[in-house]
């Protein structure tokens, strides 16, 4: 069953309670929170007080994706916070493995996250600490972009590598996604799909979480 996690990055930041309700009513499974430093990628968005008070306000389970430097240093308070899973890019941690061991002694899902210029070995060390790898499908920094089609050869490695190892981890994808390109991923070995503009940009954010589902669902 593939799973839908809308990121509030696309979000009407003034009506945020009220917009994660309205993905919440429509049945996601995850929602995702994009906290970026200014250094990891150029943009800013939010840290762990925004998401402790979204947490007052819902019941989804978080899904973090730090796009930030040296993330051991915040994974307290993003836990604290109500952080359920986080993601660390594998690009901005020195000790991976350490950080990820963190994150499972915090009490929280560990999850590692590549840049699409990043190779999967890379990973390869980690694969049996992770429940689930996050492939970005653009370049981190911004709602918006154009899905990289090179991606999906990677997904489709990825997949492979998982299987052959007997391993069962979720392959999230994140950039890009809409009714076309989620098909693409969901056909090459993805299970989770993260959707900012496709979701938060349309006019009725329910139904554009519907047309999503659809759309993998053929
Ligand atoms: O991590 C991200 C950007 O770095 C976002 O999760 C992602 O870009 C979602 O936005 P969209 O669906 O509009 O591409
Ligand atoms: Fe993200």
């Amino acid at each position: 069953m593939v799973k839908i996690a809308p990121s509030i990055l696309s979000a009407d930041f003034s009506r945020l309670a009220e917009q994660v309700q309205a993905v919440e009513r429509a049945g996601v499974d995850y929602l995702h929170l994009d906290v970026m430093d200014g250094h990891f990628v150029p943009n800013i968005t939010f840290g762990p007080g925004i998401i402790k008070s979204l947490r007052q306000n819902s019941q989804l389970p978080f899904d973090v994706h730090l796009m930030i430097d040296e993330p051991e240093r915040y994974l307290e308070s993003f836990v604290a916070a109500g952080a359920d899973l986080i993601s660390v890019h594998v690009e901005a941690c020195r000790h991976l493995h350490r950080t990820l061991e963190t994150i499972k002694e915090l009490g929280a899902r560990p999850a590692v996250a590549l840049n699409p210029a990043t190779p999967l070995s890379s990973i390869e060390h980690v694969l049996a600490e992770v429940d689930m790898v996050l492939l970005m499908t653009v370049n981190p920094g911004f709602g918006g972009q154009k899905f990289i089609p090179a991606v999906i050869r990677k997904i489709v490695q990825l997949k492979k590598m998982l299987d052959d190892e007997n391993l069962n981890i979720d392959i999230e994808v994140d950039g890009g996604i809409n009714a076309e390109t989620a098909l693409q991923a969901v056909r090459a070995g993805a299970n989770v799909l993260v959707a900012g503009s496709a979701i938060f940009g349309a006019n009725d954010i329910e139904k554009a979480v519907r047309t999503l589902r659809m759309s993998v669902n053929t």
